[in-house]
């Protein structure tokens, strides 16, 4: 999460609203003294945050206040208002447009981070289908080529540039034209950088720029000069035509608030936010959503956009479209699972994802800077293991013609075909059982109806909808989702027909309980009883169980002859069967299913 520190600030003056029996001038004034405070730290124009106070004083009017209305209410709002007006330049960004060719310019000064994020740019496209290659028409610095090569091999992005060609507008003509003639969709086209605006910068830029005709000129800038950029930024969005802004480096930045809001006031959009050196730190900025996560708040919104643009890709509506189909008669195959696991890794991070979803708190995917990558890693991970085991199924399996937990060989030679263990398989078949079950239960009542038939089951008789909703949602991930009242608002959101995301969402969900387990090193009395349940659905079930907590010992005592059962491992209870286990389960434990 970008801004961690001004979001806690602006969370806790909030906060303290909530606490507080009575309502009025006083406390508004508390309120507004910490907000600005926390806004003046964060390095936001002094003017600009005076505009701030007095827009929320003029929309706050407590005296006139009609009796009845909620004031807490009236107060969030209007702060809400005026921070996204803050972020807010009131112009659209330029649109992708599907199936043609987009040329994308990107210009900024140089270190501002402009190659580094082309290559995100790059790798958030590519992960959403669409045809994506890069031009480097940097001449001025001596790696630039180097780097963005590099970048598009380790991304398998195509990329067009020359050791030899000292003229930046013949490179980038020729290699759009290139890539145009080729279909691609996303054109990226990297150019030089200086150290300062210089006149030789915008002379090249405009060339360039005449040459290949962008239909969107993208200004790479460095947040950490904070307000100062202010002049930069308008500097070059006069004599660039800049269609819209990428802020870097605002990861941990302390200034970057100022940095948004000088760039917010100069009327060219941001449209993406730089939080870190790896190629899946970039974040999609939309000023609501924006602010609402910085408040705590979550982004549903950018979560379904981002779940519904993954529909958009090739054949993606229609696989979405016979999923919603096979769920409205309560049908979920191992095949669906399979995709909700590719589009939730299309998402990106899963603690970006996670980070989207309202009162889910960012530490706990280690959202927070330098701790979320090796989380990330383990839930992908866990992810692209399922993914592998489910490869080495056959149609039949996948399409659920045939019941895997009946046939202990096929089990077996799924492990073996996927380098797995066979135990890590019932695992995958017991995720799926859940999902299945679930599915079941609230495929048909998400999709009956079509189109809106949810929201008209919602007006007719709401109390059973919500009865319904929360019998078939695990506990914890309905809390997660604001009650079975949040859920609503989230399906109403999906019009009811997206099967698309939700089972990534619940993926997130049910690996909670394991997750949390395992950084407690705790085991549960039906955590690896493989033909059962799984460590994920002890937690998704809100299992505690306190008295199983460190029960090692006490787990394998039973579940090792049950092992012995199903899967042949051992001959006896004796020591080296037993440590075998454990060593296996402990696998899991430290690298729990956060799917
Ligand atoms: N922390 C952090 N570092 C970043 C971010 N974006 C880029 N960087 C780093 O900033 C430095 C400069 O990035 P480059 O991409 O080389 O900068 P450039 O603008 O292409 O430079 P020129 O090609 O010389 O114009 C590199 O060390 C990047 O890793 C970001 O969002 N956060």
């Amino acid at each position: 999460m970008v801004l961690q520190e001004l979001g806690d600030k602006l969370t806790g003056a909030l906060r303290r609203l909530q606490t507080t029996t009575v309502v009025n001038d006083d406390v508004l004034n508390d309120l507004l003294q910490d907000v600005c405070r926390a806004l003046v730290e964060s390095d936001v124009n002094i003017k600009v945050v005076a505009t701030l106070r007095k827009g929320i004083k003029e929309k706050v009017n407590l005296a006139d206040a009609p009796a009845g209305l909620n004031r807490r209410k009236m107060v969030q709002r209007a702060v809400m208002e005026e921070l996204v007006r803050l972020v807010d330049s009131g112009t659209k960004p330029y649109q992708m447009k599907k199936g043609k060719s987009n040329v994308i310019m990107f210009v900024g000064l140089q270190g501002s981070g402009k190659t580094t994020t082309i290559a995100k740019y790059a790798n958030y496209y590519q992960r959403k289908g669409w045809k994506t290659c890069m031009v480097c028409a940097d001449t001025f610095r001596a790696g630039a080529f180097d780097q963005l090569k590099q970048n598009a091999t380790k991304l398998r992005v195509p990329f067009y540039g020359s050791y030899t060609e000292a003229d930046p507008v013949r490179i980038a003509e020729e290699g759009v034209q290139q890539f145009r003639s080729e279909g691609y969709e996303v054109i990226i086209v990297d150019t030089s950088g200086r150290h300062k605006q210089e006149e030789a910068l915008f002379e090249e830029m405009k060339e360039i720029q005449a040459a290949v005709r962008p239909d969107n000129v993208v200004y790479v800038m460095d947040a950490t000069q904070g307000q100062a950029v202010f002049d930069q930024a308008q500097g070059f969005h006069q004599a660039a035509t800049v269609g819209s802004v990428i802020v870097t480096k605002l990861d941990g930045h302390a200034k970057g608030g100022g940095a948004l809001s000088a760039v917010a006031a100069t009327g060219a959009p941001i449209i993406f936010l730089g939080s870190g050196e790896h190629f899946d730190d970039l974040d999609v900025f939309n000023p609501g959503s924006f602010i609402s996560r910085l408040l705590g708040l979550g982004d549903m919104r950018g979560f379904l956009e981002e779940v519904s643009s993954l529909g958009a890709r090739e054949g993606g509506k229609e696989r979405q479209e016979a999923m919603a189909q096979r769920l409205v008669k309560g049908q979920f195959t191992l095949r669906d699972m399979y995709e909700q696991f590719e589009n939730v890794m299309k998402l990106g991070p899963l603690s970006k994802v996670m980070g989207m979803l309202p009162g889910f708190p960012s530490f706990l995917m280690g959202g927070g800077e330098g701790g979320r990558g090796g989380q990330d890693e383990a839930a992908t991970g866990r992810l692209k293991r399922f993914l592998t085991m489910m490869d080495s199924m056959t149609d039949a399996e996948l399409d659920g013609k045939v019941d895997l937990n009946k046939s202990e060989s096929r089990v077996n030679r799924i492990a073996r075909g996927s380098g797995a263990h066979p135990m890590e398989v019932q695992f995958l078949l017991k995720t799926y059982a859940q999902f299945s079950q679930m599915f079941k239960k609230m495929g048909p009542m998400m999709l009956k109806g079509g189109e809106g038939g949810i929201q008209r089951q919602m007006a007719r008789n709401p109390g059973g909808v919500m009865n319904q909703l929360s019998k078939a949602v695990d506990p914890r991930m309905l809390q997660q989702m604001g009650g079975a009242k949040g859920m609503m608002d989230m399906m109403k959101a999906m019009g009811g027909g997206s099967g698309g995301g939700l089972g990534g969402h619940a993926a997130e969900r049910w690996g909670e309980g394991g997750r949390e387990r395992g950084r407690k090193g705790e085991w549960t009395r039906r955590g690896w009883n493989g033909s059962r349940t799984d460590a994920g659905a002890d937690g998704a079930n809100g299992r505690d169980d306190e008295k199983y907590g460190n029960g090692w010992r006490r787990e394998r005592k039973w579940r090792v002859p049950f092992l012995m059962n199903r899967t042949r491992w051992g001959y006896s209870t004796n020591k080296i069967t037993t440590m075998r286990f454990a060593s296996v389960a402990r696998q899991f434990v430290t690298c729990p299913l956060t799917i």
